[in-house]
């Protein structure tokens, strides 16, 4: 999908909009360069005119032999000279200015999309086009704002030089001037056509760069290394890596050129034009009309004004370019985002607990309902247990049971307040989640469990006590430096974890806020050992409820109740007895798990 190109009101708005960021990044340095770009603007028209004094005065001084005449000339090679020192001095300056506000917008820029990223709802982030979205804005957040900015300080520093050449050659000829502005124009046609080109040339082109991109995690990435090279199947990455290089290289190759094609034929378009402006003024200057010294300031000024014209087109293409990265990016700021500080804390009914009441959701593009009207009721200090095959809809009831989808019909509640009314900090306290897949966090085995509080300052003994909770006291122990272990090998003094290890901890930051009275817990012993396991599995509820979602059905014998669900209907709900009773497809799937035992 390619972004779409923003008309030209959209596009001011947006170029007033980045330079309002760049002013709230930095007003100091903005100031600064705003200054310096007006200062060195007009610096090159004085330097030019200095240099008509200058040779103005050798004749004079050559005519006259006076000695007044010649100090004269020299005080203008002087004051010359002079201005040339100072246009270099505030040039570096100007640049060096620059570069830190390059640094700083990029990071102003950065922080702006991560704030909105973290801001998105769930089904905001699994889109695929808001996922390009952001991966654009992302890849081009440090360059295109600071391109933009800076190219407009350009374009303005071109515009007033060429305003000051501008008035000095109309005092001789606004022809002249006319032929500066019309000897720049074909090289601006051609390079605007090509702005508009290669944006859509790249930005049309994002899932090659994505499968690029991923090609190489799988050739580098410990998580692929052991089936890459157990299988043996490098070689053949680096094929489809090589494959798709040269294919984008092909493409690049003949975009760039084409431009240079054009760009040259243009280019010897427009010499051809101010070379004939030259011819011209050596005309006139043979013939007696104008001086020396102006014959000299007026080429200057033909080539100042020329390389100010291409200077400011070229400023003037890049600004098209850069708005079209930016409007990306603006789109990006402008996506929805769902309040959810705000909101209740407590519902109408504390008795009530968790309701699932004809709850239906679809993902996008998908025909079939991952959840149809599926409905539930969780009374607080009982169990539900949730069985179905693979991708019958058990962990897209988790994500709605959380609040983190919002359902296309029906209503979740809790406390008799549908989800989407509630605080989410205050769901985060009500509800102790293990999702799946969860979380491995390579940071320290404290922000692991702490993550459970939103990473907050934990004193050590809710710690502790998760962790007990969790079953990883003892692989906690065991860590080298305990809690400030760092869980990575990435890490000087890292540690890493065995998959149940992993689990152990992920369970511990579910456990860890103790206010939650309802716990969900998605295949929450799936990579426990078989004593771990039975531990959890009876341990007592003290008065919470629990969600629990498990492919071995013996650990649901236990539950109040037990929903089965088949490609997203609940088609069975019973107490263990009553399902076996009613021999469905629960029945059937605990005999078939409880056959091989007593075989054996
Ligand atoms: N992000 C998604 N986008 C589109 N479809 C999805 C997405 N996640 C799941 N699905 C589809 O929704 C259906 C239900 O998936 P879900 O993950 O809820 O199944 P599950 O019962 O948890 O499966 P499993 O036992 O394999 O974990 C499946 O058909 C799946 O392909």
């Amino acid at each position: 999908m390619t972004p779409p190109v923003p008309g030209f009101a959209e596009a001011a708005g947006h170029a007033w909009r980045t330079l309002g960021l760049t002013w709230s990044a930095s007003r100091g340095l903005t100031i600064l360069i705003a200054a310096l770009t007006v200062f060195v603007a007009l610096l090159p028209a004085l330097a030019l005119y200095l240099s008509k004094l200058v040779m103005d005065g050798v004749v004079t001084a050559m005519d006259s032999a006076s000695p007044a005449d010649r100090d004269l000339a020299q005080l203008w090679v002087a004051a010359e000279a002079a201005t040339l020192a100072v246009l270099l001095a505030a040039r570096r300056l100007l640049t060096f200015y620059k570069t830190r506000l390059h640094a700083e917008l990029g990071f102003a820029v950065t922080s702006l999309i991560l704030r909105k990223s973290a801001a998105l709802s769930l089904a905001q982030v699994e889109d695929a086009a808001v996922q390009q979205q952001f991966l654009l804005a992302r890849q081009y957040a440090a360059s295109r704002p600071y391109n933009l900015v800076n190219r407009l300080f350009d374009a303005a520093q071109q515009g007033l030089t060429l305003a000051s050449v501008a008035a000095l050659l109309a005092g001789f000829s606004p022809w002249l001037f006319l032929l500066v502005v019309a000897g720049g124009l074909p090289l601006f046609i051609g390079n605007l056509h090509f702005a508009g080109t290669a944006y859509r040339f790249y930005t049309g082109r994002s899932p090659q760069m994505r499968e690029r991109s991923y090609l190489e995690s799988l050739v580098t990435t410990e998580a692929a290394a052991r089936e890459r090279l157990h299988f043996g199947f490098g070689d053949e990455l680096l094929r489809r890596y090589g494959e798709l290089f040269h294919s984008l290289h092909a493409d690049d190759s003949a975009l760039h050129a084409r431009q240079a094609w054009i760009a040259s034929a243009l280019g010897v378009l427009s010499s051809a034009v101010f070379l004939g402006g030259k011819v011209w003024i050596v005309w006139v200057t043979i013939g007696g009309a104008i001086s020396l010294g102006q014959m000299v300031m007026l080429v200057g000024l033909l080539k100042q004004g020329q390389a100010n014209v291409s200077s400011l087109m070229a400023a003037f293409n890049g600004v098209v370019e850069d708005l079209l990265y930016v409007a990306n990016l603006f789109a990006v700021m402008e996506l929805p985002e769902e309040d959810r500080s705000s909101g209740a804390t407590a519902g109408p009914d504390p008795e009530d607990g968790l309701r699932f009441d004809k709850v239906s959701y679809s993902y996008p593009g998908r025909k079939r309902p991952a959840l149809d009207a599926v409905s539930f009721h969780l009374p607080h200090g009982s169990r539900l247990g949730i069985v179905g095959a693979n991708g019958s809809g058990k962990t897209t009831l988790v994500k709605l049971a959380t609040g983190l989808y919002a359902p296309d019909s029906g209503r979740v509640t809790l406390d008799g307040l549908d989800l989407r009314d509630w605080q989410r900090a205050a769901l985060s306290r009500r509800l102790g989640v293990m999702f799946q897949p969860y979380m491995n966090y390579k940071l320290t085995a404290r922000d692991n469990i702490a993550a459970g509080r939103g990473l907050a300052e934990t004193d050590a003994a809710s710690l502790a006590r998760a962790a007990r909770l969790g079953l990883a006291e003892e692989l906690i122990a065991e860590l080298p430096s305990g809690l400030d272990t760092r869980l990575s090998r990435h890490f000087l003094d890292g540690h890493d974890l065995s998959g149940g290890q992993w689990q152990r901890l992920a369970m511990a930051r579910a456990y860890l806020n103790d206010e939650a009275d309802i716990l969900i817990l998605d295949e929450p012993t799936a990579a426990m050992d078989p004593a771990a396991e039975a531990e959890f599995m009876q341990r007592p509820l003290d008065g919470k409820s629990v969600i629990l979602i498990s492919h071995r059905l013996s650990n649901l014998r236990h539950a109040d109740q037990i929903i089965v669900l088949d490609k997203g209907k609940r088609i069975e709900m019973g107490s263990h007895d009553t399902l076996i009773a009613q021999g469905g497809l629960y029945a059937d799937l605990f005999e078939s798990q409880a056959d091989p035992y007593r075989e054996g």
